[in-house]
């Protein structure tokens, strides 16, 4: 909108002629000239039916080749390396680049330089654009995603037991994943295989079967496996999600390398909230309803949003001419709504002054997870519990850990430290749950004497989970509002126990998030709900109410949108959200967040943690997002409903909650404990640690998060240790106190 690439204005050549030329510097990647794109191939009545809308209609886009040598006496271009930018459509834009959508004209695609000499006697193969162009996605994986055979049920990753067809990570590089494989099949470059191992830190876990692998284990190896197939263009979708810290600094590093020798060419999609790698030299900045606010190059993009930051504050001194046009555009796009504040606050462009914090960690009441040396171990190797801890004083070996009614606690480390398994252990996904030493509600696992044992049935009904894996496993054919209800059920397909406050309980939750959810919503949030017509009103009671005639509005008026959407039909991001909402909608005594919020905008992941914390009053205290934005962010607010009716009043003192996060955005100020896993980060080794976050400190700060994320002398620097506080009113805090050896943060 703002900055059209210069377009070339020879001939289209349909990918489809396999007639080869000669590679110039001027010959296009991927070249896309005033295309327009559909799901499936626009039918008269789409537009009646509401159907299959236009995506980037009249889009423009090349993607230089770049490695050809320039013309005689012309300068080498420099290299492009894009970033598609947005907080939906990042993935179908991507698609678009890679083949996939029916173009109008179609025409308007090509890639003229797979059709050059060069490519022909480099590898006929990458003529086809799917061979050339590969998309890695990471949504909704685990470690399925990346093909190997994985276990029916989420139990079977923490498994020892091993199929025939459990590929291991080097039979995966390999391609060696089928049974029969034909002779042949593949040519492998042994010396590139080498380099991109040790580049992805995969050396340790050539052995192991891909299904066991950690989230940002599996995330490493299908890089390493997209690189292998040598692709002319990689296309990575979110790369960054769900990894750790050092392992983000680690891999933007091996990216910036390969985007520096343009092998492959790369194109990174991104959330408005990453951090955008120093290395992307152009942006595709995308709008609401698939449309481009901006493509060109970064420092362009930052004279735009200076500009966009000048039309919201709405200031009246005049902007430079050279800047007009860009002013004219953004309120355009402003008032056709393909630019809003929701976008601007996801891309870090609105001021925000957080009010301080000075929150005292919730002493807590009753114990409901305690381990008492907990070591998770797959023959020799120990994955969870290989250190030694103070306890009472004394040095004992394992996890030894005490979570509260009302405490609220962050898991760090970093991938592959054993998070989730840890989590699994609480949820007794794991096969080893059982013999360790776990008590749930002061109870075992099996029965002890005089006291019965925590069927798997009461445990569900207690815990709430939402978790990379639940992703992975989650049937994609419910509706949005069976998916939630299916938390009053025992398995994801049972049907669920529900009664009128369950059925009210979900209903507000649907009400609350409908904006976010309903496929329809920018309509229908703005309609007006049926009423009754005044003939029909004797046949209804005569309810007094305060503010003249009452209003008979169905009850599931704003929610069937839910009966009618599945799962499956949602985004990541909205999956995601579902996923939460399941885990929170019961109520239950203790709450498993496992990167409940990655994928998310930072408007949605906002909205979820002021839910968590404060359910749908919009104007709590207890909700770190009020206190770090400011009234006008009217997103938060979401569905307004009257006190009185409120159901959802976030996490009560009688809920713990247990989340696992490697953004410090993601964590809420309310989360005033840690545990820090040991962990490798590439150049030093963090050890186990866990305590208090102190009054006036909290995760979100960068300072904090530093800390946290840093070794031995460093970390001791800036933490004290935790002592029994004497006087105190509450034993029980003082008991954990001198038990455990605690930092404060
Ligand atoms: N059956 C198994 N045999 C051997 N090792 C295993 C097995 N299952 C898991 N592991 C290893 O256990 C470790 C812990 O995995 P876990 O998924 O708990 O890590 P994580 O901290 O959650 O990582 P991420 O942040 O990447 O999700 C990993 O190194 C994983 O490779």
């Amino acid at each position: 909108m703002f900055r059209r690439p210069v377009l070339q204005t020879r001939l289209l050549r349909p990918t489809t002629v396999l007639r080869t030329t000669r590679a110039s510097s001027s010959t296009p990647l991927i070249r896309i000239q005033d295309g327009t794109f559909y799901q499936n191939y626009p039918t008269p009545d789409d537009a009646a039916k509401n159907k299959n809308p236009p995506l980037f209609p009249d889009l423009n886009f090349i993607l230089p080749a770049d490695k050809a040598s320039p013309a005689k006496g012309k300068k080498k271009q420099p290299h492009e390396h894009w970033a598609v930018i947005g907080t939906s459509g990042r993935t179908q834009l991507l698609d678009i680049l890679r083949g996939q959508y029916v173009c109008l004209p179609p025409t308007a695609r090509s890639y003229p330089y797979l059709l050059t000499d060069e490519i022909a006697n480099k590898d006929p193969r990458l003529r086809f654009v799917g061979n050339a162009i590969q998309y890695i996605g990471f949504s909704g994986e685990g470690s399925g995603a990346i093909g190997g055979t994985r276990g029916a049920y989420l139990s079977a990753r923490y498994e020892s037991h091993r199929e025939e067809t459990d590929w291991t990570v080097s039979q995966y590089l390999k391609g060696q994943t089928s049974l029969n494989p034909l002779e042949g099949e593949h040519q492998l470059d042994e010396q590139l295989l080498d380099q991109v191992i040790t580049d992805l830190r995969l050396k340790d876990l050539l052995d192991m079967p891909v299904a066991n692998l950690s989230n940002g284990q599996t995330r490493r190896a299908r890089i390493a496996k997209a690189l292998l197939s040598k692709p002319e263009l990689l296309l990575l979708d979110d790369p960054f999600m769900g990894l750790d810290p050092a392992t983000v600094r680690s891999i933007s590093a091996l990216l910036q390398r390969l985007a520096d020798k343009s092998d492959p060419r790369l194109i990174l999609a991104l959330r408005p909230q990453d951090p955008l790698p120093d290395w992307i030299t152009h942006l595709v900045l995308l709008g609401n309803n698939n449309h481009i606010l901006f493509q060109g190059p970064r420092p362009d993009a930052q004279k735009v949003f200076k500009v966009w930051k000048h039309v919201i504050s709405a200031r009246s001194d005049p902007l430079p001419a050279d800047e007009q046009p860009i002013y004219h555009a953004a309120t355009a796009a402003l008032d056709a709504g393909h630019l809003d504040r929701q976008l601007l606050w996801d891309l870090q462009l609105l001021a925000k002054k957080p009010s301080g914090i000075a929150m005292s960690a919730t002493k807590g009441g009753e114990p409901l997870i305690e381990m008492d040396g907990v070591r998770v171990q797959y023959g020799p190797k120990t994955v969870l519990g290989n250190w030694t801890q103070k306890v009472n004083g004394k040095p004992k070996k394992g996890l030894h850990w005490t979570v509260r009614r009302g405490q609220r606690w962050v898991i760090l480390g970093a991938n592959g430290s054993g998070k989730t398994t840890l989590l699994s252990l609480i949820t007794s996904d794991h096969p080893q749950s059982y013999a360790l030493p776990i008590k749930l509600f002061g109870r075992s696992r099996l029965p002890e004497p005089g006291k019965p044992g925590i069927s798997i049935f009461e445990l569900q009904s207690r815990l709430g989970h939402s978790s990379p894996e639940i992703h992975a496993f989650f049937p994609r054919q419910l509706t949005i509002r069976q998916s939630v209800e299916s938390a009053f059920a025992e398995t994801f397909l049972q049907k669920p126990a529900l009664n009128y406050d369950r059925d009210q309980d979900v209903t507000s939750i649907l009400r609350f998030f409908k904006a976010d959810l309903d496929p329809n919503a920018p309509t229908t949030t703005k309609e007006k709900p049926p009423r009754v017509g005044v003939e029909a009103r004797n046949y209804f009671p005569k309810i007094a109410h305060p503010k003249g005639t009452p209003v008979f509005t169905p009850i599931d008026y704003e929610v069937d949108y839910a009966d009618t959407t599945t799962f499956g039909q949602l985004n990541t991001a909205q999956q995601r959200l579902v996923l939460f909402l399941r885990a929170i909608v019961h109520k239950p005594d203790i709450v498993i967040l496992d990167e409940p919020f990655s994928g998310m905008s930072a408007s949605l992941r906002d909205r979820c943690i002021h839910f968590l914390e404060a359910g749908e009053h919009t104007r709590s205290r207890v909700s770190s997002v009020i206190r770090r934005s400011t009234a006008k962010e009217t997103w938060l607010k979401g569905f307004t409903t009257e006190d009185a009716a409120i159901r959802h009043h976030g996490l009560s003192e009688d809920q713990a909650l247990v989340m696992i996060s490697h953004n410090r955005e993601e964590i809420p100020d309310s989360v005033r404990y840690y545990m820090r896993l040991p962990s490798e980060t590439g150049d030093a080794e963090l050890d186990f640690r866990f305590g208090t976050i102190k009054y006036e400190s909290m995760m979100n700060d960068p300072k904090v998060w530093d800390v946290v994320w840093s070794p031995g002398e460093q970390f001791q620097e800036h933490v004290t240790r935790s002592w029994r506080r004497r006087g105190g009113d509450d034993a029980a805090h003082d008991q954990d106190d001198s038990t455990y050896e605690w930092w404060s943060l």
